[in-house]
């Protein structure tokens, strides 16, 4: 299995239960995916079962409910698959009967901070939020108009005094939590900002903005900057693998088989009329990947279906 994002950490415990033998692969140093690295601390209301949870929590449990017989392979990003003697090698090292894609958005990488960053402050300024509890009294710029800049701005705001600064007045994010932020007293929102230049003040980040389409620039000091702008990412690397795309994402048949047979995928990778990339729609493609996955490794067993029997 490629990627250990929710779907690939699913996939995993699911098709252990089917008795089959996994090695789950991921090329970030941590397990989890975009809820691990993007929101950890954002509270998911649209898990089947969990009437809330937060991201850490839901990572903790999908790493939890995996046996120790699942091989699980950090910081191993995979860049080749090739279809020999009707069994899969991957990255000239590993060899298996089928593979699952969970590779979500792809191997994602944060687009970058468009101004030189002196060295003296680098460490200021980060793409992620860990902890929230680490910004305790400190005082943040939240850089972004997006789902995360909205989230970590108001995660934050907890415990930081927060400007948040995009480039427009309209954010592109849920619009509760567009009113919720709009109605934090914690949070400042800058609009329409954009950095113009950042320079070490006594060890903390002083930022220069630069007001869309007129002159007014204003400077203001922060202990630290979020950078929220956004992921690189794409799964166009699987096309190398033979495997067909539609509007960069992966086309399935309804057995979620790839069109390279033996190869399935499922999760946010996948692409198809009326798809909606959240965990649950994942998770039921997970399901549908692994029965497939047994009735082309066992064409002659008759599959069990459920979990148990009575
Ligand atoms: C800000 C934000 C808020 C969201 N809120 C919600 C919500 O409230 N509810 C909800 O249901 N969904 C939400 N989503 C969407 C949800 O996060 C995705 O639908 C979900 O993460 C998809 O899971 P996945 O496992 O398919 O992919 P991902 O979570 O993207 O995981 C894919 C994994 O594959 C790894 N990978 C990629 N390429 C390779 C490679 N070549 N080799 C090895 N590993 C690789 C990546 O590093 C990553 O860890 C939100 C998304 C964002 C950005």
């Amino acid at each position: 299995m490629i990627g250990a994002g929710p779907v690939g950490l699913f996939s995993a415990y699911f098709a252990h239960l089917h008795g089959l033998k996994v090695v789950l692969l991921e090329s970030l140093p941590e397990l989890g995916g975009q809820p691990a690295a993007l929101y950890p601390n954002k509270v998911i209301q649209d898990i089947p079962v969990f009437k809330d949870i937060k991201s850490f929590q839901l990572t903790e449990k999908l790493c939890s409910n995996l046996s120790s017989d699942v091989t699980i392979i950090c910081n191993y990003k995979v860049e080749n698959i090739i279809h020999e003697d009707s069994q899969f090698i991957i990255n000239d090292d590993l060899i298996s009967k089928t593979v699952l894609i969970t590779t979500g958005n792809g191997a994602f990488k944060p687009k970058a901070f468009p101004l030189p960053i002196p060295t003296s402050i680098d460490n200021k300024l980060s793409y992620f939020v860990k902890n929230p509890q680490d910004y305790q009294n400190k005082e943040v710029a939240v850089l972004g108009g997006g789902d995360s800049a909205l989230d970590w701005a108001l995660e934050l705001s907890q415990y930081a005094k927060v400007s948040l600064i995009h480039r427009r007045n309209q954010f592109r994010g849920l619009e509760s939590n567009v009113e919720k932020v709009k109605h934090n007293s914690q949070i400042s929102v800058l609009t329409p900002y954009l950095p113009a230049n950042l320079i070490d003040n006594s060890g903390r980040c002083e930022l220069s903005l630069k007001k869309v389409g007129t002159d007014e620039t204003k400077t203001i000091v922060f202990d630290n900057l979020i950078v929220a702008y956004g992921f690189r990412a794409n799964n166009r690397f699987v096309k190398k693998w033979g495997i067909e795309l539609e509007n960069d994402l992966i086309k399935v048949d309804r057995k979620m088989e790839t069109s390279v047979k033996g190869i399935f995928a499922a999760g946010d990778s996948v692409g198809y009329d009326g798809r909606v990339p959240i965990i649950g729609i994942g998770f039921g493609e997970a399901q549908v990947a692994i029965t497939s996955i047994m009735q082309t490794i066992f064409p002659n067993k008759k599959m069990t279906i459920h979990s148990t029997s009575i």
